[in-house]
């Protein structure tokens, strides 16, 4: 794992933007894993902000989408469809057929997690995953104790994480208790994942990620059998990690690593 600790929350999401910025660049007709929840909102509007500023175009990218709550339309404002259209795909030049998120409202969400599967095959796997983690360390929707190998499938959420995304919803208003999520192991086959978190409550979690066990009862301390993930916190998420300083004296050199690399 690469462990980029940066000061704040603004600092993480630019420097996430960035990697997909230069993904696109590189290859405009990426396959890009997208993520919801708060964390990733500043680096959906930096992507705007470049993609109206002619520096980068979705034109030719596809993407997929991590999850969604089991029962909500995506016409539904909680709904991780209307999410995703409202914080970023109504902004960017992307043809709406080309973004992909789990059908909440599915008839049969068992076969509709298969074709997710196979959709995601079809556009030649993903290039890219953005991710961000639970307080228990799920990742997607991999609540603790989810297979490190599971595939796109149906997931109960816990109380805990009802409970910190019942922001969302109004007082009387249905909060589904059930998801579709990307599994674990399809999260692993992206060809790169990057993870963002920021804040305190996020500390025992990335701690458990990055420090802990290979175990399910932190999804996504599977990241630590990833070739290419890049783990990008700020200084309060990361204030629980034993190892710190060295994480640190890591990203120093192999930022210096890389300039030598660029100057060859
Ligand atoms: N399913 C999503 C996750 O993909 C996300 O990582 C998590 C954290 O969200 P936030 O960034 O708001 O803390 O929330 C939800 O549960």
């Amino acid at each position: 794992m690469q462990i980029v600790i940066l000061n704040d929350a603004a600092a993480v999401a630019a420097y996430g933007a960035n990697i997909f910025v230069t993904q696109l660049i590189n290859k405009p007709a990426s396959v890009l894993g997208l993520a919801t929840g708060s964390t990733p909102v500043a680096l959906y509007q930096a992507l705007i902000a470049k993609n109206k500023a002619g520096d980068i175009s979705f034109s030719q990218t596809t993407t997929f989408n991590l999850d969604e709550y089991l029962g909500l339309t995506g016409a539904h404002p909680q709904s991780y469809r209307y999410f995703m259209d409202q914080q970023l795909f109504n902004h960017v030049d992307i043809d709406k057929a080309n973004t992909h998120v789990p059908v909440g409202d599915a008839v049969n969400p068992v076969t509709a997690c298969q074709a997710y599967e196979d959709k995601i095959a079809a556009a030649g796997g993903i290039d890219i995953q953005l991710l961000g983690i639970g307080r228990n360390g799920h990742i997607g929707f991999n609540e603790p104790s989810s297979g490190l190998t599971s595939r796109t499938r149906v997931k109960t959420l816990t109380k805990a994480t009802i409970k910190d995304n019942a922001r969302f919803f109004a007082e009387d208003e249905y909060q589904p208790h059930l998801s579709i999520t990307m599994g674990i192991g399809t999260i692993l086959e992206a060809k790169k994942v990057v993870l963002l978190a920021t804040g305190e409550s996020k500390a025992d979690a990335v701690h458990a990620m990055i420090e802990g066990p290979l175990m399910a009862k932190c999804p996504a301390s599977a990241l630590q059998m990833h070739q290419d993930a890049v783990i990008v916190i700020d200084q309060a998420a990361a204030s629980k990690l034993d190892d710190l300083e060295f994480y640190q004296h890591i990203e120093t050199e192999n930022q210096k690593l890389q300039a030598h690399l660029a100057s060859l």
